[in-house]
């Protein structure tokens, strides 16, 4: 008999299954870890953008992590989008219930196209409920300026938003930069309670393929951690599974293309790991 680390994400269904949900349960199948979902809300959407969003009713939401709670022992969760406060409350309030530790939140709150997948509403109360019960927030930069009301233009604005984000209760944050200005990095900023902070830095891939991209970073962080790593090792495994996702391209839909999330373990099975991570201080 064996067993594996057992993982839930509480997020949004993507029917072009390369964000949300979908994204998700492919992470956490390829990094090892058993995967669990609460749906926060079925979103009809393609690699063009979102044509509707159907959110869940709270009841539903507390019904489906009730029966998780009531079963399974969990090892670590991930939240991606919530939609709207009351799912927010719903899910801050079963995080308690349960216990469940190891919480990596990826603040969703825009798609690639425009769509609003968070009420405007609904960031105090992810900011209120959410932040404080999180081990890593995952914001991207548009995110984190809108968590901490600040501009990030450069390295010290980055670092005072994430200064900003951990007063706000998480534990640690990781300040992604797919967003930055560089043309030829791709550079994220990690911060913990403690001070320590560190840099991971990768050759910024020259790709339409994007879809996704912080879904499955935040899935490989809560992957990780649930087998056992540190932040910083989780965060570094996560940044290797997204270069290689997003250098082997699928080419899946006309637009934004999902990014390959079965990438990361074939590099590994032939022995190949060319995702050149840089970590520094
Ligand atoms: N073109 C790129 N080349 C290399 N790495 C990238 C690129 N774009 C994003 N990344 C990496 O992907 C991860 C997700 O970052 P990003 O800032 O794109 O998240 P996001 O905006 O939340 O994604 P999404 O659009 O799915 O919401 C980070 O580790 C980031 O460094
Ligand atoms: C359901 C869902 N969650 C998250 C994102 C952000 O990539 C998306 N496009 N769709």
């Amino acid at each position: 008999m064996s067993t594996i680390p057992q993982v839930l994400t509480i997020a949004g269904s993507d029917s072009g299954g390369g964000a949300g949900i979908q994204a998700d349960i492919k992470t956490f199948q390829e990094l090892g870890v058993y995967a669990t979902t609460a749906i926060t809300a079925v979103t009809a959407q393609n690699t063009r953008g979102v044509d509707a969003i159907y959110p869940m009713t709270r009841e539903a939401v507390r019904s489906q992590l009730q029966a998780i709670g009531c079963d399974f022992q969990l090892n670590a969760l991930k939240t991606g989008m919530l939609f709207s406060a009351e799912i927010i409350e719903e899910t801050a309030r079963n995080i308690i219930e349960f216990g469940w530790t190891k919480v990596v939140v990826d603040p969703v709150m825009i798609a690639k196209g425009g769509a609003a997948l968070l009420q405007q509403e609904a960031i105090e109360a992810l900011k209120q409920h959410l932040l404080p019960l999180a081990t890593v927030v995952t914001p991207n930069i548009p995110e984190a300026e809108v968590l901490c009301g600040l501009v990030i233009n450069d390295e010290a604005s980055r670092r005072k938003a994430a200064e900003h984000i951990l007063a706000l209760g998480a534990e640690s944050v990781v300040i992604k930069g797919g967003h930055g200005t560089d043309p030829n990095k791709a550079e994220d900023f990690y911060l913990h309670r403690s001070g320590e902070f560190l840099f991971f830095g990768s050759a910024r891939i020259d790709t339409s393929q994007t879809h996704g991209t912080g879904c499955t970073f935040a899935a490989a962080v809560a992957a990780e951690l649930a087998k056992g790593a540190t932040a910083k090792e989780a965060i570094y495994v996560a940044k290797q599974f997204i270069q290689s996702a997003l250098k082997d391209e699928l080419h899946i839909g006309a637009g934004h293309g999902p990014t390959n999330h079965a990438a990361y373990k074939a590099r590994l099975q032939r022995g190949e790991e060319v995702y050149g991570i840089e970590v520094y201080q």
